[in-house]
């Protein structure tokens, strides 16, 4: 069988907005092979973010794309207008693998918008795809060809590192820790710096040293080999600032118990998506 990189193909991107953007720059850059056609009403915005510089094509309705047939679809607007998205696209999706990021749309649902079910695959990317860099999680029934499943790991190979998932549950369960996971970081990162903004710093220098930890430390996850918890014991001397400042963060009803609640916040919302679309 030729590899997914070896072999010429056509991908239809639905949806041109955070996400949709980022995976078509990636695929731009990085999956030379592929010819990429975008689809989004705000064909100005979408070309001004897309950049001139490059072969995407840029469509703003289905008009727009005549009877082309594409080997790849990836639908990446709302969960709210996935199906009818799909059911709009179908006739340029005969001989499509069919790839979803919508959270929480069940692939029973997606199913119903395409003419072949065992073509459907979801994923859950995050936003860290626009430095290439995201954690991707695909869920496929047992219906899906070895040759789809090396194709969507060859597309989401492109914004950073992809894992398979066992079940359907599991993929609305990580949209809550690694979908969201990077809303997390920022809410952290805006909070450290009010608080240092709090303690004396101007807005400027503590958008600095805020983003600058995080940047520090996400280097240190990567590139060191100690867990997590090694590394928080690095930082800790024995009775020092950061102990002091742990003693806070640490408290059963603080940070542990925040981060507990909003994971399962975020998975209780996930799971409720997937019943308003069913
Ligand atoms: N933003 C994130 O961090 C993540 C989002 N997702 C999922 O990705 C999907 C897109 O999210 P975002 O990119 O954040 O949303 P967005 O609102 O930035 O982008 C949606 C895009 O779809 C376009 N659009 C609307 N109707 C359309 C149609 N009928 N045909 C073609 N394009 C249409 C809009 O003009 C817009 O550009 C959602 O389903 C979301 O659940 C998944 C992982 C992470
Ligand atoms: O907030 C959301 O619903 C989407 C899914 C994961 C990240 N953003």
């Amino acid at each position: 069988m030729m590899s997914p990189a070896s072999k010429r193909r056509s991908v239809l991107l639905i949806g041109c907005g955070n996400m949709g953007s980022a995976i078509a720059l990636a695929l731009q850059d990085k999956a030379a092979n592929l010819d990429l056609t975008v689809i989004d009403p705000d064909e100005e915005r979408t070309r001004q973010v897309l950049g001139s510089q490059n072969k995407i094509k840029v469509v703003n309705d289905w008009a727009g794309l005549g009877s082309a047939q594409f080997d790849v679809c990836i639908l990446a607007v709302k969960p709210t207008s996935a199906l009818e998205t799909l059911v709009d696209a179908q006739q340029n999706l005969q001989a499509s693998l069919v790839i979803s990021i919508a959270a929480g749309v069940p692939l029973a649902k997606l199913q119903q918008g395409v003419t072949n079910r065992a073509r459907v695959v979801r994923v859950m990317p995050n936003l860290a795809a626009i430095v290439r860099k995201a954690i991707s999680v695909g869920y496929a029934d047992g219906a899906i060809s070895t040759e789809d499943r090396e194709l969507a790991e060859f597309v989401f190979g492109a914004i950073g590192r992809f894992q398979w998932l066992k079940s359907e549950n599991e993929i609305d369960l990580a949209t809550a820790v690694t979908g969201s996971g990077p809303g997390y970081v920022f809410s952290f990162v805006q909070h450290l710096q009010h608080a240092a903004e709090q303690i004396g710093f101007s807005k400027e220098t503590a958008d600095f040293f805020a983003r600058q930890i995080i940047i520090g430390a996400a280097g240190l996850l990567e590139e060191d080999l100690r867990s997590p918890l090694q590394l928080k014991h690095a930082v800790t001397s024995p009775h020092g600032t950061t102990a002091a400042g742990l003693a806070e963060f640490e408290q059963e009803q603080a940070m542990p118990r925040v981060i507990r609640q909003t994971v399962a916040a975020a998975a209780a919302r996930a799971k409720e998506l997937a019943t308003e679309q069913s």
